[in-house]
């Protein structure tokens, strides 16, 4: 696999002129080489690494936060990200989570190198951040892709693509390949500026795959989405994945988290407050069992309520449910005896919504 990319260029579209791209580049490099670093290039007052990341190892965040400084003199501070800690491994689908405002993007900035840390340290590809070499592996989808206005997705991508490093017919069949393959090809020469949002982010993801990069690092890449377009990114992440690649993407949309994910770490207020596997975060035990009654008698139903289970009417069954999985048995029971039929029983489990409620907000 070629190791190509650079991130696509981020511009404001809204901007008045249009600044070139390599100023840009240079407007993000200077951003990240203005905090004091030691001259090992760890920011200053981070701690000194024992041992470098396994090679498994793609992502290794340790320790890290930003504080920025606001208001008129920077008295005012905001402590975006407060000693967060995570790993991504090798071919890994991997989710970060948090609510709004929680320092998901701080840290995607950080650890692309846009943005230097008050303290603590990442590395991509066991390489340092920042690293010009390591960021020349990965493709990055920014939160809002900022494109040229007056370019077209074919250029914008391919401009992309040259950035990287790439030219000629490989360059242009390449561009068609990912347009096609974010299905954007048919606006291929529109505009940007009269592209949708999801068009736009299309484009945006389209321009993040084109150098073929080893690692995938999407901020919201669901965001602006319809729901076909939202099952499109979620089987381009599969697929992606199939290839070989290693894909680290923030979302607030769980059900797409649960489903796509080998591991997760939710962000709350700048810190870490769960992180693993999805199958062991979410392995717990039943929580409670919901048996939907068919021509259930009132006083059946009262008599199943007196036992402590929350009734639910509904127009022609009524909702039973029934803490853990003990009481189960004899509700059933009960519930023919007094004539009902039994339509269904379902035992919940926590849900990563429910983890989510209960730990990050
Ligand atoms: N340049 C900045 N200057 C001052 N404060 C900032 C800056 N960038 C981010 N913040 C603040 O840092 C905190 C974390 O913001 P961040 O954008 O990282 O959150 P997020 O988890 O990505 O949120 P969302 O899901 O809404 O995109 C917020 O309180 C935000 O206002």
């Amino acid at each position: 696999m070629a190791r190509t990319t650079s991130p696509a260029p981020a511009l404001d579209p809204d901007a008045s002129e249009v600044a070139t791209v390599s100023e840009a580049l240079v407007e993000e490099r200077s951003a990240a080489s203005s905090a004091s670093r030691e001259p090992d290039g760890r920011a200053s007052g981070a701690p000194e690494r024992e041992e470098r990341p396994t090679a498994d190892v793609l992502i290794d965040v340790r320790d890290l936060a930003k504080t920025f400084k606001i208001g008129f003199i920077g008295r005012k501070q905001v402590h975006a990200v407060r000693g967060v800690s995570f790993e991504v491994r090798r071919r890994e689908i991997f989710g970060f989570l948090g609510p709004n405002g929680a320092g998901k993007t701080t840290t995607i900035k950080m650890l692309t190198g846009l943005i230097a840390p008050t303290s603590g340290e990442a590395y991509l590809f066991g390489e340092r951040v920042p690293s010009p070499e390591a960021r020349r592996r990965i493709g990055f989808l920014p939160e809002n892709p900022y494109v040229y206005p007056y370019l077209t997705p074919r250029e914008f991508v391919s401009l992309c693509g040259r950035l990287s490093g790439m030219g000629g017919s490989k360059l242009q069949r390449r561009t068609m390949e990912v347009l096609e393959q974010v299905k954007i090809a048919y606006a291929a020469d529109r505009q940007v500026r009269r592209l949708s949002k999801g068009m736009l982010q299309r484009t945006g993801l389209a321009a993040a795959l084109v150098s073929d990069p080893e690692m995938l690092i999407l901020d919201e890449p669901m965001s602006g989405l319809d729901p076909v377009g939202r099952k499109e990114v979620r089987d381009l992440i599969f697929s992606e994945r199939e290839q070989g690649r290693t894909i680290f993407f923030s979302t607030h949309i769980l059900s797409d988290v649960e489903s796509m994910c080998d591991r997760v770490t939710i962000l709350r207020e700048g810190k870490v407050v769960v992180s693993g596997s999805i199958r062991q975060l979410l392995r717990g035990e039943v929580l409670r069992t919901d048996i939907t009654l068919a021509n259930a008698s009132e006083p059946l139903v009262a008599m199943l309520e007196q036992t402590g289970a929350k009734v639910s009417r509904h127009a022609d069954v009524v909702v039973i449910e029934v803490e853990g999985d003990v009481r189960v048995r004899e509700t059933l029971e009960s519930a023919l005896k007094g004539g009902a039929q039994v339509v269904e029983v379902t035992p919940r489990r926590e849900t990563l919504e429910d983890l989510f409620l209960r730990r990050a907000l």
